[in-house]
């Protein structure tokens, strides 16, 4: 079997154009949705994220803020700049880049955000709402995937899905948004014994591993739909997924590539959660 590749970029411009004539309405309506990115530090590849979800704001019509902090700024100063973004009306999403310097407690920072602003989806409460089925804020990543393969015309009903990689922001929550669309969902991780004989059962296999080529054509049962959640440099500096691409997509009958797949959807999914606050604000 040869595998449809899932275009992730031209489904995120068409979700981005939706959103667009929302963030209108809502303009016309006297909000413009507002989102706040603290950067701490000098980190290249954030900076680059940072970058690509300031310039996808302005693209939609949404106010953007970034808020550079020193690598070497005390936690109380961040908490204390994150408690007045908490109040400020004109923002409605609040994101910190992470990782955080190793002196900063990024538990103690999240829980620090309204959970009415937690627009990344990682705050305690909003996990909560989501294991319970509750209306909430989805992590943008794990959103993304379930809107890619709805876009495509995937069901996920009944599937057998696999997650390999049970990481907080990717993982773990992946799974829970499988389970609450009623599919059978497995995981397994770096201590899971005999992999590919779980791997090999999925419907539905999800990598988010962080291992370049990690997961091979002998981890995948033909036909499967494979969704690639790595974001990894390989020798030559080139962006590549977890899965083997070529020798995958060879037996796959869906796959998403990398880059242009998961990722865009990521912050589209971002875009969709700072619209999505900013309307609800009307509402308090
Ligand atoms: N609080 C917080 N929230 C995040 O959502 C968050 C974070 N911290 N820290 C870092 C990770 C990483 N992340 C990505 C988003 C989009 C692409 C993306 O659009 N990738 C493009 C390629 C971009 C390129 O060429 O470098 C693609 O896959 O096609 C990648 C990575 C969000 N993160």
């Amino acid at each position: 079997m040869t595998a449809v590749i899932i275009n992730g970029k031209e489904i995120a411009e068409k979700k981005k154009q939706e959103i667009a004539e929302e963030v209108k309405r809502l303009k016309s309506q006297g909000v413009t949705p507002g989102l706040a990115v603290i950067l701490v530090g000098n980190n290249h590849a954030s900076r680059t994220y940072v970058t690509n979800k300031q310039k996808t704001c302005q693209e939609l019509g949404m106010n953007s803020v970034l808020i550079e902090m020193p690598e070497e700024v005390s936690e109380d100063e961040l908490l204390s700049r994150i408690e007045e973004l908490n109040h400020d009306p004109q923002i409605h999403g609040i994101l910190v880049q992470l990782p955080l310097p190793a002196h900063i407690n990024e538990t103690k920072v999240i829980e620090s955000i309204s959970p009415n602003k937690d627009v990344d989806g990682f705050h305690p409460i909003n996990i909560g709402r989501m294991m319970t089925g509750q209306n909430t804020f989805l992590p943008c990543t794990p959103y993304g995937i379930m809107v890619l393969l709805e876009e495509t015309g995937i069901s996920v009903e009944g599937k057998h899905v696999v997650v390999v990689g049970r990481s907080n922001i990717v993982g773990k929550p992946a799974g829970q948004l499988f389970l609450n669309q009623h599919a059978t969902v497995t995981y397994c991780h770096s201590r899971t014994k005999d992999l590919k004989v779980h791997t090999k059962q999925a419907d539905i296999l999800v990598a988010a591993v962080g291992i370049p080529n990690f997961i091979t054509a002998d981890h995948v049962k033909e036909g499967a739909i494979v969704i690639d959640v790595g974001i990894n440099r390989n020798e030559a500096g080139k962006l590549c997924g977890d899965v083997a691409f070529d020798e995958v997509s060879k037996k796959a009958s869906y796959i998403t590539p990398v880059p242009k797949g998961v990722g865009p959807m990521t912050i589209t999914m971002l875009m969709y959660n700072t619209l999505k606050s900013a309307a609800e604000s009307i509402n308090r």
